[in-house]
């Protein structure tokens, strides 16, 4: 089973890990035998807190991560532990760990895409190159739930990466994500969904939603989309969790029925800029 987890992400990494917890074990309680891979949204860990409070978060976070690798552990779930700052020099990565059910860490993709953007909200201008470090690998774990290509919520307007993910045998590629509420309103669900059809993979985008410490608001709209395009279970602006079991079956017909990666005639190369 697939749990994606959306609430509105606080600034407090101590109140995100109660969050999770509580969540856990509630989990618990509905799902005692099937194994599950509990999805956590981008900037889980620290969201959008003042600049020097992130650095010195993401300058030691080793200890937070282990919190989540114990509640794995304990609960006996894979996590996909959305993002977490991870400080190299004076900047951090936005890194998406990938966390079993022993608690070990078992993956780590850096986001790639920074959003250097400027947006028609409250915010306007994202400048995230300003404290992040782009990540240069991709990542596709084997897992109990199938193989699992990891991405971050700007990462899925770039359709080379995502192609390059299924070239590596993703099946399922997830995208912890903190879109804005307006490129959300315009692009959320048709990206995600052409990603979806596309490359004939399950998406999981686990997001955060509402309104945050610092005001800044976010899109939610969580939501699991088929090897086919359908909309499988999404959420609204609430905090809310999603609950579900992929079909590999139907992802293997849709394969085999159109066969798209063999029919590419299309390579992307990608670019470092760094
Ligand atoms: O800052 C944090 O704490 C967590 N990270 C984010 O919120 C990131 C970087 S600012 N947000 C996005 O990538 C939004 C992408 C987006 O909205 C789009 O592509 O339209």
């Amino acid at each position: 089973m697939i749990v994606v987890l959306q609430w509105t992400v606080s600034a407090k990494p101590s109140s995100n890990l109660d969050y999770l917890r509580q969540q856990l074990f509630a989990l618990r309680d509905e799902h005692v035998n099937a194994p599950l891979l509990v999805c956590l949204p981008e900037g889980f860990a620290c969201f959008d807190a003042q600049s020097h409070d992130l650095m010195a978060f993401a300058n030691n976070s080793a200890p937070f991560i282990d919190q989540v690798c114990q509640l794995a552990k304990q609960f006996n779930v894979w996590i996909s532990a959305g993002t977490i700052p991870i400080a190299e020099g004076t900047k951090y990565y936005a890194a998406s760990l990938m966390i079993n059910q022993l608690g070990e860490v078992v993956a780590r993709y850096n986001k790639i895409h920074l959003f250097d953007v400027d947006v028609d909200d409250a915010k306007q201008n994202y400048r995230e190159s300003n404290t992040t470090i782009a990540g240069k690998d991709l990542v596709v774990v084997d897992t109990p739930f199938g193989k699992i290509g990891l991405t971050v919520c700007y990462d899925m307007r770039f359709p080379g990466l995502f192609g390059a993910l299924r070239a590596l045998g993703a099946e399922i590629i997830l995208v912890p994500s903190a879109f804005t509420v307006p490129t959300g309103k315009a692009h959320w669900l048709p990206l995600l969904q052409a990603r979806a059809i596309e490359n004939q993979v399950y998406l999981v985008a686990a997001a955060t939603t509402g309104t945050h410490d610092n005001g800044r608001q976010t899109y939610g709209h969580s939501v699991i989309i088929s090897p086919w395009g359908e909309i499988e279970a999404m959420l609204g602006d609430e905090a809310n969790n999603i609950v579900y079991l992929p079909n590999m079956d139907k992802l293997t017909d849709v394969r085999q029925k159109m066969p798209l990666l063999s029919h590419n005639q299309f390579n992307y190369e990608f670019k470092h800029e760094q």
